[in-house]
């Protein structure tokens, strides 16, 4: 039977990256992604600047929506202080198996629990099921017409205090107009745009920061 893109990508690491060191597994898939196939992860451009983002915000309590294989589950699980813990949504079953390999080859599992399902279930349980108050950052790169409606859920759940940071994928290519027309001009939150490529190409794509301001 025909393996899937995931799969290789996952032999790919596998193969090449070295076991507990997530560089080496975040390099080796920009390295697929580049040589062989191209695959939906924020790729190295625009995983710089979620580096960054990451960084500055020194994060206890991360929501990834949308793991796919794990690459930014990755890159922001390596930027953890030891008793931070990122939470990670995928509602594909094929990506959530995928994902958890690739984690674990990079060795930061400790620091990440994988939830599958849809994001829109599972954001409202975050608090009674996860044990989570708040998130001091969400990174947002699941299906696209998912940002808004979970965003105001998240607000709504009580999820976002003063400061929260949402760092949003793809709001340009393949876009996500109603996000973007809701933080930029909403009173509750202050946005700038971090203008970028889509992962591996030369197509424009950026992120969208947007600080919760409560
Ligand atoms: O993760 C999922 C599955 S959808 C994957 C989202 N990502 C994309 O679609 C995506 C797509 C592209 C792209 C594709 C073709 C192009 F020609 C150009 C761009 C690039 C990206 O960077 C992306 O992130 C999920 C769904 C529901 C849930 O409720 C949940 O929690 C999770
Ligand atoms: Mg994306």
């Amino acid at each position: 039977t025909q393996s899937t893109r995931p799969q290789r990508l996952l032999g790919a690491v596998q193969k090449k990256a070295t076991r507990g060191n997530p560089r080496s597994v975040i390099q080796t898939i920009d390295q697929f992604c580049r040589q062989r196939e191209w695959a939906m992860n924020v790729g190295d451009e625009k995983g710089c600047i979620l580096d960054s983002v990451v960084t500055e915000t020194n994060p206890t309590t991360v929501l990834e929506l949308g793991t796919y294989c794990g690459y930014s589950t990755v890159r922001i699980a390596s930027l953890l202080p030891p008793q931070a813990r990122l939470i990670t949504l995928e509602f594909n079953p094929d990506f959530a198996r995928i994902a958890r390999q690739v984690i674990t080859w990079a060795g930061v599992q400790d620091k990440v629990e994988l939830v599958e399902g849809a994001s829109g279930d599972l954001i409202p349980k975050m608090k009674a099921q996860f044990g989570v108050n708040t998130f001091d950052l969400v990174f947002l790169d699941h299906w696209k017409d998912r940002y808004l409606p979970d965003t105001k859920l998240m607000e709504e759940c009580g999820l976002l205090k003063k400061g929260s940071i949402l760092l949003a994928d793809n709001v340009i290519c393949p876009g996500t107009p109603d996000y973007l027309e809701y933080v930029r001009n909403s009173p509750r939150y202050q946005s700038q745009y971090f203008k970028s490529h889509l992962e591996y190409t030369k197509v424009e794509d950026g992120l969208e920061k947007s600080v919760f301001l409560g």
